[in-house]
């Protein structure tokens, strides 16, 4: 049977009539009512382990803008925390986490397999969502991508370039791809819990893969993403399956096929057009608009909106970001980039039908 969720159609490899449309940190402080759930929750991980909060805000941008997908609120650094690290986060500059960085560190986590007793909560988020969604959007569960979660728990917060665990590599291989094996196996049975619970789709998020370089991509980023997707694929062989190497560049080329997945999301380092060349082959693709357009709206974002749609018109797309929606954003740009992708059908150089209205009716 077909299904009537255009996401799904998509992820299927169907070229639908206008792109179906979600956004990265859809749920986020760019929002006024985010803000207010997560005031009542007290802090950010105290709203990502209340249940109830995590499925209201994951409902917000779908009840202030129908996008086509909801994303369950949580965090790839949770499961970090549920192997044992500790993990917090510090207004206005991060995340941080104890590291793991020694044999004795590696050795005092928790086997991959105790992590669902912490993860409950997320899986009851996913419980919640599976009721109260529109029955037509999608529910996407998520993890962070193995070396990305690494990055994290051996330097111990975020870095610009991910220097702690690449010197990890070269300092204690043996610690450095215990962790990975650790966390890859932890992912899998954290995705498999997921779809139990009602995810529909499931995205893994490799933000830093573009800091590795050579052999190290195929070895870090991809093997451990084919490793995961084809556990997923063995037991829910239905379950599309979206990978977002972050700044691949070239690297994405190709990528369906290698890794197994059903769509390759783009950040906004590569062209469109360059994708339906030599991405889009493979399936279905998500990106990729820049979310700085979300902080300037206007004419531009709407001129680099259609673009986008018009390059990836020919086959399966997924409209999003290339990135997630940050704190400063205007809401309004949010309905702005909706509208002129839902107003559009590809292949036409004049502006969307009502454009003239959209950027009115917003005073822009
Ligand atoms: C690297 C990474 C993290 N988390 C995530 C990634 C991968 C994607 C990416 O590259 O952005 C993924 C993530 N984080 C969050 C979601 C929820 C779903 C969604 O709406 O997309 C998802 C899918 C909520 C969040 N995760 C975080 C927030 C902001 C926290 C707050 O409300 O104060 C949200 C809404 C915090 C977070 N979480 C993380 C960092 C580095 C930070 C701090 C930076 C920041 O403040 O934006 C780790």
């Amino acid at each position: 049977m077909k299904s009537q969720k255009t996401i799904l159609r998509a992820l299927a490899g169907e070229k639908t009539e206008t792109p179906p449309i979600w956004m990265m940190r859809q749920a986020g402080r760019y929002l006024p009512e985010y803000r207010a759930t997560r005031a009542q929750a007290g802090d950010f991980l105290s709203l990502c382990y209340n249940s109830e909060l995590a499925a209201e805000v994951t409902l917000q941008p779908i009840r202030r803008y129908g996008f086509d997908a909801a994303i369950m609120f949580a965090d790839i650094l949770l499961l970090p925390q549920a192997l044992g690290a500790d993990v917090w986060f510090v207004g206005g500059e991060g995340p941080r986490l104890s590291t793991t960085t020694t044999p004795q560190e590696l050795q005092a986590l928790k086997p991959a397999g105790d992590v669902h007793d912490h993860l409950a909560p997320i899986y009851e988020t996913l419980k919640i969502l599976t009721r109260e969604l529109p029955r037509e959007t999608t529910l996407i569960g998520f993890a962070g991508a193995p070396w990305t979660v690494a990055t994290y728990m051996i330097a111990g917060r975020g870095t610009p370039d991910q220097g702690p665990a690449h010197a990890l590599k070269y300092e204690n291989i043996e610690v450095f791809e215990g962790l990975m094996d650790l966390i890859t196996e932890a992912t899998i049975g954290y995705l498999l819990a997921q779809i139990e619970a009602g995810a529909e789709v499931i995205k893994i998020f490799d933000s830093w893969a573009g800091s590795l370089a050579g052999d190290d991509f195929e070895r870090y980023s991809i093997a451990p993403l084919r490793r995961i997707t084809a556990a997923l694929k063995a037991a829910h062989p239905d379950v599309p399956v979206i990978v977002f190497p972050r700044g691949a560049g070239e690297r994405y080329a190709g990528l369906h096929a290698v890794i197994g997945a059903n769509c390759i999301a783009l950040d906004d380092g590569v062209s469109a057009e360059w994708a339906a060349a030599h991405v889009q082959n493979g399936g279905c693709v998500q990106g990729n608009l820049a979310s700085s357009h979300m902080v300037s709206g206007g004419d531009a974002l709407v001129r680099e909106t259609r673009r986008i749609v018009d390059a990836l018109y020919d086959g399966p797309h997924i409209f999003n970001l290339g990135h997630g929606i940050t704190p400063d954003a205007d809401p309004r740009n949010v309905q702005l980039m909706i509208d002129t992708v839902r107003a559009s059908k590809g292949q036409s150089d004049a502006p969307p039908a009502g454009h003239a209205d959209i950027v009115q009716k917003l005073n822009l």
